[in-house]
């Protein structure tokens, strides 16, 4: 009897369990679930397609951020996900603890099958990959190719006068972007990309769009494979750009390693030949492993050469615009920066092209501030830097336990804004608080290039840029905003907040245009 009933109504039983597993399903996330007991969305408890969606609104770290606001340190902000911007987090999860807390499969999306240092999840392949890498990234390398910077700094004085001399305004951002990749193609690829001379903006590696593909692919991580694999063969023309994009960006990459290599092969083959320029690849190719002897291939070459490109530029320059776009909107803390320029800095003379980095960062305290402040306001690597808990009985975070298997993350415009730490005033531009004693001792918190074995590794590259770049331009020219004044320009904005209006595709920059007028300056100090 009972069987017969099943028979007549199949699509009624298949309903019938299909809505109680979804009950089921819900209940459990909502009441049952380890993670049950921390506030976040609703839909995120349930799916990952919530963070999917955060990433697509382009407002991912700022929406997050408010989700903070409302309900404390801790957010689950995924069926197994928690962002936390309590101070104690960040100690344990990126430094003293990190050896039992290694990044999840989000970052899994940003590589290829062989991932690059970036992506990379195993611990012990990373620090052998971290060592081929650490010393053309040090300091002292840097210095030695300061030249390299002088040269391309140099252009873009030259773009500026013109903009100045004829009076006419400029997008100081996009001037600012095309500087920092060719610096950046001097640096990792002895060669210039000749953007700023071509002025050509199909050059531009489409960066943006391989980092939005990959947080949103990443976010989803039971499906990452299956949607590298499935998504291009969408005809959907926003989703097509993305793939041309993340594709010219590889194209690129391999270029520069197949240049670079055929240029070392000659090199060798004619004794007679000078010997080549070093870089940041260079040495990469010439890296041994350290057990093994054995040079890295050339997809690890390719792999590592993208994701120069990838966190080399985008993330410099939009640090750059976003500290002049808060000097712009506070002309007394410009004026301060200008004066100490005048202060301790000699005028350059006509052969200079650039002040040097070891010059701007010892004499120039002020503008160290306001760096370290615009890295605190509008951080630009926003994405939540997920890791993953493997100490068997879990982890507690301010009283708090998070249990084995938890992916936790820190989202550094988060914690930036999280007022427990950095006070109630934390949305205002106010590089005067790093004089306050409580306060400095709290820089060594700051995530902007995260923190621990995972950190930046490109951030002496990074800093050395911008000391270069605001000392210089700052001491040559005077800039003033050309269209509207800070009201206009940001829509985030309240009557508190210097936080301008931001998108985010895991990097974060300013949503518009930074339109400036230049004028020639005379230095009141020679
Ligand atoms: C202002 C500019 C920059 C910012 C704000 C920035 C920020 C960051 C952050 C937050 C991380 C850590 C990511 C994580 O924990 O998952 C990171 C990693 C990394 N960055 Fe940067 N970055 C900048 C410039 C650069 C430059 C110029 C390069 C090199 C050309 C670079 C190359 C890398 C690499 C290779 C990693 C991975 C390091 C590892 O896992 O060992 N970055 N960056």
């Amino acid at each position: 009897m009972a069987v017969n009933y099943l028979f007549n109504y199949p699509f009624e039983i298949a309903f019938g369990a299909l809505f109680f597993s979804i009950v089921g399903y819900v209940l459990y996330q909502r009441f049952f679930h380890p993670l049950a007991k921390y506030p976040g969305p609703f839909l995120a408890s349930l799916t990952d397609l919530w963070q999917v969606h955060q990433f697509m609104t382009l407002k991912q770290p700022y929406n997050l951020t408010k989700l903070h606001e409302k309900h404390g340190s801790i957010v689950r902000y995924g069926p197994d996900k928690l962002s936390i911007t309590d101070e104690e987090a960040i100690k344990l999860i990126y430094q003293s603890g990190a050896k039992y807390m290694p990044k999840t499969e989000f970052y899994d999306a940003y590589g290829a099958a062989h991932p690059n240092i970036f992506g990379m999840r195993d611990e012990s392949a990373h620090s052998i990959r971290r060592r081929h890498m650490s010393h053309s990234f040090s300091i002292s390398y840097v210095k030695e190719m300061e030249q390299y910077l002088d040269v391309n700094i140099k252009i873009l004085r030259g773009k500026i006068s013109e903009f100045a001399a004829n009076n006419q305004k400029f997008d100081l951002k996009k001037a600012l972007h095309y500087y920092v990749i060719d610096t950046l193609g001097e640096l990792a690829f002895s060669q210039t990309f000749g953007i700023q001379v071509s002025d050509d903006e199909s050059r531009v590696p489409p960066v943006i769009e391989h980092s939005l593909l990959a947080a949103v692919t990443g976010a989803w991580p039971m499906m990452t494979k299956r949607l590298k694999r499935w998504l291009p063969l969408v005809p959907h023309k926003g989703l097509k750009a993305l793939f041309q994009g993340r594709k010219a960006c590889a194209d690129l990459a391999s270029r520069c390693v197949n240049v670079r290599l055929n240029a070392l092969r000659n090199s060798s083959e004619s004794k007679t030949s000078a010997p080549e320029r070093k870089d940041i690849l260079t040495n990469l190719i010439n890296a041994k492993h350290p057990d093994t002897g054995k040079h890295l291939t050339q997809t690890d070459l390719e792999t590592e050469a993208f994701g120069f490109i990838i966190a080399g530029t985008h993330t410099t320059s939009a640090t750059t615009t976003l500290l002049f776009y808060h000097l712009l909107n506070h002309p007394d803390l410009m004026a301060k920066c200008v004066a100490e320029i005048d202060t301790n800095l000699p005028q350059l003379h006509e052969d200079e092209s650039a002040y040097s980095v070891s010059a701007a960062e010892s004499s120039l305290p002020y503008l160290r501030n306001c760096m370290k402040e615009n890295f605190r306001v509008t951080p630009v690597f926003t994405m939540p830097l997920a890791r993953r808990v493997l100490k068997p009985e879990g982890i507690i975070i301010a009283g708090n336990h998070i249990p084995y298997g938890t992916s936790i993350a820190v989202c550094n415009h988060a914690f930036h804004h999280n007022p427990e730490v950095f006070g109630a005033n934390h949305n205002t531009f106010d590089p005067s608080r790093w004089d306050e004693p409580e306060i400095a001792t709290k820089a060594k918190l700051l995530m902007h290039f995260g923190l621990g074995g995972r950190q930046c590794i490109g951030k002496t590259v990074a800093m050395t840029n911008i000391y270069k770049l605001m000392s210089t331009l700052l001491s040559e020219f005077e800039f003033e905003l050309a269209e509207q004044k800070e009201s206009d320009i940001t829509s985030v904005k309240s009557a508190f907040s210097d936080v301008p209006e931001l998108i985010s595709v895991g990097i974060s920059d300013l949503a518009k245009p930074l339109m400036v007028k230049a004028t020639k300056r005379t230095r009141v100090n020679p």
